[in-house]
Formats: structure tokens, sequence, C-alpha cells
């Protein structure tokens, strides 16, 4: 039977790091203010939000700035706060402290900038996907050849076409999902905060989500997008946000949030294995190749991902 050994890399040496209390310890620490550049065209800043619901601090001096063309992968925990600051944002909750700007305005007079998809269904179940579209775009101020080409786009896009005349009530989850997003996205709203589109839908139909969502940021549309999948951000090249107890506590580009983590280095050499988390990974094979006893049969070096970001948060956020 192979013995499987997880090595602490050498004190002090090669920045190694013991794998989860070394990459935790790394992530809280880390603060890339904003990976704005100067001259972006800022749609979104909120700025310090605070919100209590008896005993719980939902945000904690929550604060992100968004730009236009912007995908931003909001992520975290159960708990963390995200759907509270989306809430917030679409002006259906009020903070207790702190300030919102979109494009500049109070977010009570930008209601029509905003587009959001709700992580729960919320559909008329008499009522067709159609009608939901016609009612949503109309309200939003679409007049009717704006509202029949963009109910025409989005029919392609989300594949809603052989399911247009159907009553929402009678849909799958997926088919519920695509409306859902399609009535957050029928106005072509500026700023689309898309709470776990996908959750629960299959391949194709998060593929079509995905691809119209990249559209959209492509047109020059701001998006926040939350996911426990976090493949999806990769796909829609977002900057990530990682919320943490009601506020964030990283934020930047993936590459530049995945430097701040440890690789991980194993070797098998007989019946043993060997695994190591370092920094510099090349230091951290060198030592393991050293302390090999038998011949060396197999090497993997792997560098972190997402997924080990959204692992090194190790305390849940249940409050
Ligand atoms: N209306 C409410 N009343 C009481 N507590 C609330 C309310 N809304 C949110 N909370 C609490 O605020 C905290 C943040 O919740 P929120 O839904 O924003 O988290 P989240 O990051 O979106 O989680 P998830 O990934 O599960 O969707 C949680 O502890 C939640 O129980």
């Amino acid at each position: 039977m192979n013995e499987l050994v997880e090595a602490a890399a050498p004190p002090g040496a090669n920045g190694g790091v013991p794998s989860d209390q070394g990459t935790h310890a790394t992530l809280t620490a880390m603060d890339y203010g904003d990976p704005r550049e100067s001259g972006d065209d800022i749609v979104l800043a909120a700025v310090d939000l605070r919100k209590r619901y008896g005993d719980v601090q939902a945000l904690d001096g929550f604060c992100l700035t968004v730009a236009a063309g912007e995908v931003v992968g909001l992520v975290g925990h159960n708990g963390a706060g995200k759907t509270t600051f989306l809430e917030m944002v679409a002006s259906l909750i009020r903070p207790d402290s702190g300030r919102i700007t979109i494009d500049g305005a109070d977010p009570m007079q930008s209601r029509g900038l905003v587009g959001i998809c709700p992580q729960h269904i919320a559909l008329y179940p008499s009522a067709t996907v159609r009608e939901h579209l016609q009612l949503f775009g109309g309200v939003n101020g679409l007049r009717r050849r704006a509202l029949r080409r963009e109910i025409d786009e989005l029919a392609v896009g989300l594949r809603l076409t052989e399911i247009m005349a159907r009553r929402v009530g009678v849909l799958s989850g997926g088919q519920q999902r695509r409306t859902q997003a399609a009535v957050a996205l029928i106005h072509r709203p500026r700023l689309m905060l898309l709470d776990e589109p996908t959750a629960g839908a299959d391949p194709e139909t998060r593929q079509a989500v995905l691809d119209v969502v990249k559209g959209r940021a492509a047109e020059g549309g701001s998006v926040i997008y939350t996911t426990h999948y976090l493949p999806e951000l990769t796909e829609l090249q977002a900057t990530i946000a990682v919320a943490r107890r009601g506020r964030v506590i990283a934020r930047g580009t993936g590459a530049k949030l995945l430097e701040q983590l440890p690789g991980q280095v194993r070797v098998r050499f007989g019946n043993d294995e060997v695994r190591m988390s370092a920094m510099d990974t090349t230091g951290a094979l060198v030592t393991l190749l050293s302390s090999a006893t038998a011949a060396v049969t197999e090497i993997e070096i792997r560098k972190p991902s997402l997924d080990d970001l959204y692992r090194s948060l190790a305390v849940s956020d249940d409050r």
C-alpha cells in the first residue's frame, strides 16, 4: 500500500508554506485595492456598505468598483454577503450606512440602468416567456420595434425560441433559468447583476448564459456575476472579488490573486508519495527529489487554480 506523506517545506526555505493555514494567512493579508486603471469608465462605486440583520452583520464595510465592459466574478462562501450586496445595488434593500453610485448617481435614480437576475426563480407561473419579456422590456421603456429586436436576439442567444409561447410554470428548471436571465437583460442594462444565474443548469444552458454575458460585456456592459462554479469565471475572463464575512478581502485579476498562492509538488518513489505546497515549486521539487529513497517514478507540479483560491477561504461564513 502506498504511504501518503504531507511534507512541510523546510523552515524559512524557498517560500514554502504548509498547505492550509499558509494559504489562508496569505489570502486574508492580500489587498490589491482595485484593478482599475486611471481613465477607466467607472459604472459602479460601492463604498463601505454596512447592513445588519439582528445579530448578523451581513455587510461589514463592503467596497467594490466596477468599470464599463468589466465582468467581476464575486465569489465567497455561503453567507459571505454576496446576495445582500447585489440586492442593495439593485435598490431592493437599503444599506444601514455607506454609499453606492451608478454612473455617478444614486441607485434609486439609476434603476433603468440595472438588470438583476436573482438567485431564486422569480417569475409569474401563468405568464408565457414572451409575455415576461414584453412586460419587463415595456416597464423599462423599450418601444415596440426595439422591444421586438431585443426579444428576438435573446430568444436566439438564450435558446428560448421553441418555448416563447409556453407558460413559465410548466417549464423545466433550466428553461426557467434562461427565461430569468432574459428578463434581466431585456432592456440591455448598463450594469448586470447575475446571482448564480446557472445554478443547477445543464451544460447547454450554462454555455448559452455565458455566451450572452460575454457578448454584453464585449459591447461595454458591466457585469457582477456570482457563482460557486469557478471555471465559469475563467471563461468570462472576469476579474475576481473575494467576499468574506461581509466585505471584499481580495480583488484583482485571477492571475494576480493566484500569484499569492502556493503551487503543489508531488513526487512518487517506490511505494511512497510525498507532496509539498510551496511558492517556489522548483525549490520544493529539488527538496523532495533529494529526499527520495528509491527510484522516482512520477513527478507532478501543479499551479494554483481558482478552486485553490476558493478552498483557501477555510473558515465558514455561516453566521
Ligand atoms: N433578510 C434577512 N434577514 C436576516 N438575515 C439575513 C437576511 N438576508 C441575509 N441574511 C443573512 O446575512 C448573511 C449574508 O447573506 P447573503 O445571502 O448575502 O450571503 P451570500 O454570500 O449571498 O450566500 P450564498 O452563497 O449562500 O447565496 C447570512 O448570514 C444571511 O443569513
